[in-house]
């Protein structure tokens, strides 16, 4: 079974994503592989510092994030830009990694996926759990975890589905309002009904 774990920017994916591979679940973690395609040298970077311009680079010639992150959250014709360039070099290599799983005999591929519904990308997977948490909390986590000022994380947070709809198309949903233990249990109920087993 393939299940796709989404949510919102700062909702508690990759918290919950560590308590999978601790579990000995295989991961196929998209913001991961974000930064795998743009290393030093590929042709999306080359392609990345055509479109923006070699000031979204840094002096050793890797991607500035933080000037590129100013750039395309809050403005929507650069972001669907990057969009454009990075996201089919994403997709060739998150399925790549989710067949060498299959292949090594996985019984259960997670594929963390923050923009899923955004990139129409159900088709990805059998079953979807969403990590939600209130909007309170997520902009505090935001601004804590990335120190972005409350403009900066609402330009983040603008860019996605609003947590609602992503709540309603979910096969599962995760409420991480609480302790990560309480998040634990959660998760541990949908996989035991799902039967789902690394
Ligand atoms: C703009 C970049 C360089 C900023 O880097 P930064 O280190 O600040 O953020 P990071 O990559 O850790 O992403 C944090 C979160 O932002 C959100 N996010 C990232 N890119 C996007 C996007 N294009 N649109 C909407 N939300 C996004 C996701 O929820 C992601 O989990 C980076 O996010 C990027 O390369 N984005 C394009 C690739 C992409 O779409 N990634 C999302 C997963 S496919
Ligand atoms: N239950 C929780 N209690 C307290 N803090 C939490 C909890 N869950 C997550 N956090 C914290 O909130 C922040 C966001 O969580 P996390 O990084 O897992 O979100 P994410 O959905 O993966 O984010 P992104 O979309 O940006 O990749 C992190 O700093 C994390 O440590």
């Amino acid at each position: 079974m393939i299940i796709g774990l989404t949510g919102s920017i700062a909702s508690g994916k990759s918290t919950v994503s560590a308590i999978l591979q601790k579990r000995g679940f295989p991961i196929v973690d998209a913001d991961e592989i974000a930064r795998l395609v743009v290393e030093p040298g590929s042709v999306v970077l080359a392609d990345i510092a055509l479109h923006f311009g070699e000031d979204v680079l840094t002096k050793s010639g890797s991607l500035n994030r933080e000037v590129l992150g100013a750039r395309i959250f809050g403005n929507e014709e650069e972001r669907m830009k990057l969009n454009r360039i990075i996201h089919p070099a994403i997709r060739k290599e998150m399925s790549r990694q989710k067949e060498q799983w299959i292949m090594d005999g996985a019984n259960t591929v997670i594929m963390d996926i923050p923009l899923l519904f955004e990139s129409k990308l159900q088709s990805f997977v059998d079953k979807i759990i969403v990590v939600s948490v209130t909007p309170d909390i997520q902009k505090e986590r935001l601004m804590k975890r990335n120190r972005l000022s409350e403009e900066e994380a609402d330009a983040r947070i603008s860019s996605q589905l609003p947590i609602q709809e992503k709540e309603r198309l979910a096969d599962a949903v995760l409420r991480n309002n609480g302790t990560i233990e309480e998040t634990q249990q959660q998760l541990a109920h949908i996989l035991s009904e799902w039967n789902a087993k690394p």
